[in-house]
């Protein structure tokens, strides 16, 4: 048997300010870096040593990452980043308020391109290319399923093999792409990861066996 703790990061200013966020990369508020600390003593109380922490490079789920291994103790642990776990691409709706998508586009449509695994957003003219991303990496807009499939491969590749050595592993990612995990570990159907919501700073337990399949799910 072994552990596998995922959590999304604590609030950050785009949550507070009902932003759409995706790759934006903005901070935690001071009740998400509460909403972190909380979550590190939980973690602390369930007494999991952790062989090492995946995390993306957007720094609310870095810093979440950071304050986590502060209360649990274990900030001497190698933190692994990867774009691939990085919260799903917006597209063109970043910077917009969620309420005001809601007017223009209509309620439907906007829970659509949250919730539903196939709906894209409208995407952005051409993509932002940064530092940390090579040239034309950042997407110009990802559904749900097209954040999957660049998440999968740091699954496979990287989280899996750990797991399968009896490593426990935390992940500190975002809401869609621990939903597109949550997706493919409880193998949930396209139409029901609709209800699928992940609270900022709550952490999720899962006990795997060998074959990394589910002996208990529960929420810390
Ligand atoms: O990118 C965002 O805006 C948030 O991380 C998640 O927002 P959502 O709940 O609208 O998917």
């Amino acid at each position: 048997m072994v552990d596998l703790y995922i959590m999304r990061h604590g609030q950050s200013t785009a949550n507070r300010d009902n932003i759409f966020t995706g790759w934006s990369d903005v901070a935690l508020t001071e009740q998400g870096i509460a909403q972190a600390k909380i979550a590190g003593q939980k973690l602390a109380q369930a007494n999991v040593q952790f062989t090492q922490v995946h995390t993306s490079y957007l720094r609310r789920a870095i810093q979440t990452a950071n304050i986590v291994l502060e209360q649990i103790d274990q900030l001497y642990l190698p933190m692994r980043k990867s774009w691939r776990l990085n919260e799903r691409h917006y597209g063109a709706l970043r910077g917009m308020n969620k309420d005001t998508a809601k007017e223009q586009f209509g309620a439907w449509q906007v829970q659509q391109w949250r919730r539903s695994y196939v709906a894209v957003p409208p995407l952005l003219s051409r993509p932002e290319p940064k530092r940390q991303y090579p040239l034309g990496l950042e997407p110009r807009g990802e559904s749900l399923e097209m954040a999957s499939v660049r998440l999968l491969p740091y699954w496979q590749d990287v989280i899996a093999p750990g797991l399968r050595q009896g490593q426990n592993q935390l992940i500190v990612a975002h809401g869609s792409t621990l939903r597109a995990l949550i997706k493919y570990l409880e193998q949930i159907d396209d139409a029901d990861i609709m209800q699928v919501e992940v609270d900022n700073g709550s952490p999720i337990h899962y006990q795997l066996d060998q074959q990394l399949h589910i002996i208990k799910k529960e929420f810390i």
